[in-house]
């Protein structure tokens, strides 16, 4: 049997009423009027301490227990690529979905052993609306930080998010013992592309290409365009022989793209090199490795692979 679960929409500028005092609310008021507004209180000043969007609902569902006890609080927002869970599932939910002037807040659940009564759903829908501003502007940070290390052409990682990452990946890669690996590739006589048929195809030849390597990778493995036609794929855990299996991997899938300009088809082929971590080496070392294994790919013919001695 499916659990009870009440499901419901808070809209932002009712909220933003309700936050002043001046909302009109349908539901009984809270049981212990004294104590929700200690508790609004209190969200209003831990709520302002951070832009994270995970800490911002992990402060929320903290708060909110001194007044409404809960096991459980998911989060999710599609658009955001958001999906958050604290604290464990149990029989009895309420939803919400939040908006705001039509824009979508995500959807909130909660779940707790009891059932909810008329006026918990009441304070609950009252500490709601403390969350929503905070949420609101968490939503928006991450959206500015997820541009600022997007490359905006291809929607991969950009630069900036790739020494990022590279830091990040090597330093785990060496506490952990793990293998790490870097295919550094680049487009085949691209300057042609653009001077045979203009940037804008070139443009969509970079996209087409992008995608053909993020289909053919996992989930986990990370993708960056570091310059002009130039992209580095980041594979963790990930030993030198496999490595070069997926760089063979990626050099077919872009080389079978059916690509055409003026319903023409035109070849593209990347070329790659592959280098993986050695022990006490610095990023630096890693890519210049793998940059040098690169330009062997190129010299020996282009649309080929060469691994990093
Ligand atoms: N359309 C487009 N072209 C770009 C972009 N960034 C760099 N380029 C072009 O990419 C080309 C790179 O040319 P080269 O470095 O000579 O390399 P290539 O022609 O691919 O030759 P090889 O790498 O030796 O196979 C140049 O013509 C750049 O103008 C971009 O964002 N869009």
């Amino acid at each position: 049997m499916a659990p009870p679960k009440q499901s419901n929409t808070i809209d932002f500028d009712t909220a933003k009423l309700q936050r002043l005092g001046l909302g009109e609310s349908s539901r009984p008021r809270g049981r212990r009027p004294a104590s929700l507004a200690d508790v609004r209180r209190q969200l209003a000043v831990q709520l302002q301490t951070s832009l994270e969007t995970e800490r911002v609902l992990g402060l929320f569902f903290q708060e909110i227990q001194a007044l409404l006890p809960l096991d459980y609080l998911s989060y999710q927002n599609g658009s955001a690529d958001l999906r958050l869970e604290f604290g464990e599932v149990a029989s009895h939910g309420a939803t919400y979905h939040l908006n705001h002037a039509g824009e979508y807040l995500g959807e909130l659940a909660f779940r707790r052993r009891r059932p909810f009564d008329e006026s918990e759903l009441g304070q609950l829908e009252s500490l709601i609306a403390s969350l929503l501003y905070p949420l609101r502007n968490a939503l928006l940070y991450r959206a500015a930080i997820q541009a600022a290390l997007r490359d905006a052409l291809t929607g991969t990682g950009n630069r900036i998010a790739m020494d990022q990452a590279l830091g990040r990946e090597v330093e785990l890669a060496r506490r952990s013992l793990q293998p790490l690996s870097v295919l550094m590739l680049d487009l085949d006589h691209f300057k042609r592309i653009n001077d045979q048929h203009g940037h804008s195809h070139g443009d969509e030849a970079l996209r087409c290409v992008a995608r053909a390597i993020k289909a053919s990778l996992r989930n986990v493995d990370m993708v960056f365009r570091f310059g002009g036609e130039e992209f580095l794929v980041l594979l963790s855990n990930t030993p030198g022989s496999s490595a070069a299996q997926v760089g063979e991997r990626l050099r077919q899938a872009v080389q079978e793209l059916d690509f055409a300009v003026d319903g023409q088809h035109v070849p593209l082929s990347i070329s790659l090199g592959c280098a993986t971590l050695i022990a006490g080496e610095r990023v630096d070392d890693l890519l210049h490795r793998a940059d040098a294994a690169l330009y062997a790919a190129k010299r020996n013919g282009r649309n080929r692979l060469a691994c990093a001695g």
